[in-house]
């Protein structure tokens, strides 16, 4: 299938879980098509149904009301490395914790090793393969989380904040594994509380309350004022990251800064070199 065919299709999804007086509406009437090759950011305020929104295009929860369509031949289709690792860890020790996985979708054993060492290689836990995975710490769990997804190289990897509990250096590491899966063709869906992170994106879903409020380029995320004058970032009431406070308050300043308009520490040293 070409790139940007589509993948998954959401069409007026709504969503409700169970509660003691009936039912908590949680994703109001959602509208949304991942194509194949993009990588879309999803970022948003607490509980505003962003796991929820996973969990539907993972397909592992039914939509209530609407449609969800699905169109890839792959094997395995989506993986969804959970916000939670624990939920996901399942192997005695690292190496066969990712082997696990890969048996799964019969993946055939001689290839086996060579994948769950370069999942581990590229998430950096090689040294730990063979350590009891109840031994690894929060953040080695979710990189643990994230080697077993890649090693089965899906049409659609989803990451569920899956950077929330590493450093810098591990979540540089979770960033380069995933862009080189990206690279290779699959499409990536990356939530994310981090705005920084957004840069890595072509596109931002940004949600509140339920509800998809803001669908466009990561550059528009910070910039593009409604007719109330806000951008993306505003609605949901987030401090934008330093390079686009500096960028604001250049433009603030008279400054004339190209079009699109730099997210990035080096796109605002390219940009400023330029004037
Ligand atoms: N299993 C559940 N049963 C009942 N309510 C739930 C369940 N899971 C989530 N919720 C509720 O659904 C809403 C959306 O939750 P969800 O986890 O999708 O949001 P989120 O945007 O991922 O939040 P966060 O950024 O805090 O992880 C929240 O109000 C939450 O309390």
């Amino acid at each position: 299938m070409p790139i940007g065919a589509e993948l998954i299709a959401l069409d007026r999804v709504s969503f409700s879980y169970p509660s003691a007086d009936g039912t908590v509406s949680v994703l109001n009437n959602i509208n949304l098509t991942i194509r194949r090759g993009e990588w879309v950011a999803v970022a948003g305020t607490n509980g505003s149904g962003k796991s929820t929104l996973a969990k539907l295009m993972a397909g592992l929860i039914p939509a209530a009301s609407g449609e969800i369509s699905f169109a890839i031949r792959e094997q395995p289709p989506v993986q969804l490395v959970f916000q939670n690792p624990g939920t996901q860890i399942i192997g005695e020790t690292v190496f066969e914790d990712v082997c696990f996985g890969m048996e799964n979708y019969g993946i055939p054993d001689s290839e086996m090793a060579r994948r769950a060492m370069d999942a581990l290689e590229q998430t950096g836990l090689s040294s730990m393969a063979d350590m009891p995975v109840a031994r690894l710490s929060g953040g080695q769990k979710q990189l643990l989380a994230v080697a077993s997804c890649i090693s089965v190289n899906p049409a659609v990897l989803i990451f569920d904040e899956a950077t929330s509990m590493l450093d810098p250096l591990a979540r540089q590491h979770v960033a380069q594994a995933a862009k080189r899966l990206h690279h290779l063709g699959a499409t990536v869906v990356w939530i994310t509380q981090w705005l920084d992170e957004l840069s890595l994106a072509d596109r931002v879903i940004a949600m509140d309350q339920g509800s998809i409020i803001f669908d466009g380029s990561p550059p528009d995320f910070f910039y593009k004022r409604n007719d109330q004058c806000q951008t993306g970032c505003d609605r949901l009431q987030f401090a934008p990251p330093y390079t686009v406070q500096v960028v604001l308050s250049l433009l603030d300043q008279g400054c004339k800064l190209r079009e699109p308009l730099p997210i990035t520490a080096a796109e605002l040293g390219k940009a400023v070199s330029e004037l």
